[in-house]
């Protein structure tokens, strides 16, 4: 059945702003005139006509829109046989961009975005440095915007095989640059999967029996300087749980300075899946401030000089859960919360290989690392602070604790290695 319709609603200029604009009814209209042949008079007297669809019809407006419209929605004008350059001595083919170019803009919209990069498995590469790093590591890559060709040079030539390589001018990269010093240079590359990376060969030398698990950490920055300090102390890998900030997130990568190609990362992870990558017999400490109630008690064992600390239970976070909760039986309070030793973080933690868990800025630790601890045999590691000081930045503490961690394993070593010379 056609229908005829004089001026719905909002004039029915053009048929998609009428469904951006109007009221329900008028929505309604649309989407009925949408599905049934249609005769549209508007109101100027100009007569739309067209077939039926299945709902969403592409918007016929171009018929109705202006002259002017109509050359505004041009798509843009790329030539359509742009001359590539070649560089003489590789016989590499490189595009320059020409004016008016969006493939730069139009990547880097995209590459910038969490579900993206998630969605097509690409991330963006900045600065000279990080990128041969990358590429050392077996990443691979996909596509390089820079400024100047010598950058291109400087990289190992195997690995441009098959890469889009476009020239754009420096301006450009500066404004889409994520760097203080913006370096001329940015690479789309394959998100890296660590199975297949090669790391370098001091960092695998130095690889301690040391793991961190990162626990909803938000902050890209602070995620960053984890990666670093991680990289730094020798950790064997790190992990981050689901809730953490994208590991390829620009500024992580800022922050991390190279530590993505230096030690393994693995993203994104449930906590029931964490087990699965620890080596075995690890023990999970939980770095915890203990909502700042830690209490030191005087071992007098030990003339006195020795503390141990215990937190003080009424004080923790899940501790308004477990009073809560009731046994329906007995109707006493449920302890369920674990009851995990404190210790300080400069007494022996890494007889056995350790993972350390450090929780994230706003709600600190969670159940599930307290429960893979327990599970383990693991304890809560607290860096004891003047009284009146809030919590350490997340940042810090792993940094404290990695390298505390490193300290013990080198004196152990050193133990062992004067015990071995001695037989
Ligand atoms: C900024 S704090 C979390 C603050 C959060 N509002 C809380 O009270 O748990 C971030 C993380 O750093 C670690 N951390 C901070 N201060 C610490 C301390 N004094 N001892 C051990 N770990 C600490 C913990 O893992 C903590 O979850």
């Amino acid at each position: 059945m056609a229908a005829l319709v004089k001026g719905v609603g909002c004039a029915m200029r053009p048929l998609l702003p009428v469904v951006q604009t109007c009221n329900v009814n008028a929505r309604r209209w649309v989407r009925a005139l949408r599905r049934s042949p249609v005769k549209v008079v508007f109101p100027s007297g100009q007569v739309v006509e067209r077939e039926p669809g299945p709902g969403k019809q592409p918007r016929k407006a171009a018929d109705v829109a202006s002259p002017q419209k109509q050359q505004q929605k041009q798509p843009l004008q790329v030539p359509s046989n742009p001359t590539p350059s070649t560089w003489e001595e590789s016989g590499l083919r490189y595009d320059k961009a020409f004016p008016g170019d969006k493939r730069l803009s139009s990547v880097m919209t995209i590459v910038k975005s969490r579900p993206f990069r998630e969605k097509k498995g690409k991330i963006l590469l900045e600065g000279r440095r990080l990128i041969a790093d990358a590429l050392k590591a077996g990443a691979v890559p996909k596509t390089f915007f820079f400024s100047r060709l010598e950058y291109i040079k400087e990289l190992p030539m195997d690995k441009l095989k098959g890469v889009s390589l476009v020239k754009v001018k420096f301006e450009d990269i500066k404004d889409w640059s994520d760097l203080v010093t913006p370096q001329g240079i940015m690479g789309i590359f394959a998100k890296p999967d660590h199975i297949k990376m090669t790391y370098p060969e001091t960092q695998l030398h130095h690889s301690l029996p040391l793991l961190l698990i990162c626990d909803n950490l938000r902050d890209p920055g602070n995620l960053g300087t984890i990666l670093r300090s991680a990289a730094g102390a020798g950790c064997s890998k790190v992990l981050l749980t689901k809730g953490c900030v994208d590991v390829w997130e620009p500024k992580v990568l800022r922050a991390g300075m190279g530590a993505h190609f230096q030690v393994p990362i693995i993203n994104n992870l449930e906590w029931e899946a964490i087990p699965n990558y620890l080596p075995t017999d690890t023990r999970v400490y939980v770095a915890d401030n203990c909502g700042l109630y830690a209490r030191a008690q005087m071992s007098m064992s030990n003339k006195g000089s020795n503390h141990s600390w215990v937190c003080d239970r009424r004080f923790l976070k899940f501790h308004k859960y477990e009073e809560e909760e009731e046994d329906l039986e007995t109707g006493a309070k449920r302890d369920w919360l674990p009851d995990l030793e404190v210790q300080s973080y400069d007494l022996d933690w890494t007889e056995a290989p350790a993972a350390v868990v450090i929780g994230g800025e706003t709600h600190g630790v969670s159940l599930e690392s307290l429960e893979l601890a327990e599970s383990t045999g693991g304890k809560r590691l607290l860096i004891p602070v003047v009284p009146g000081v809030d919590s350490l930045n997340s940042a810090m503490a792993a940094s404290i604790l990695l390298f505390e961690g490193k300290r013990q394993l080198r004196v152990r070593e050193e133990h062992l290695s004067r015990g071995r010379s001695y037989h």
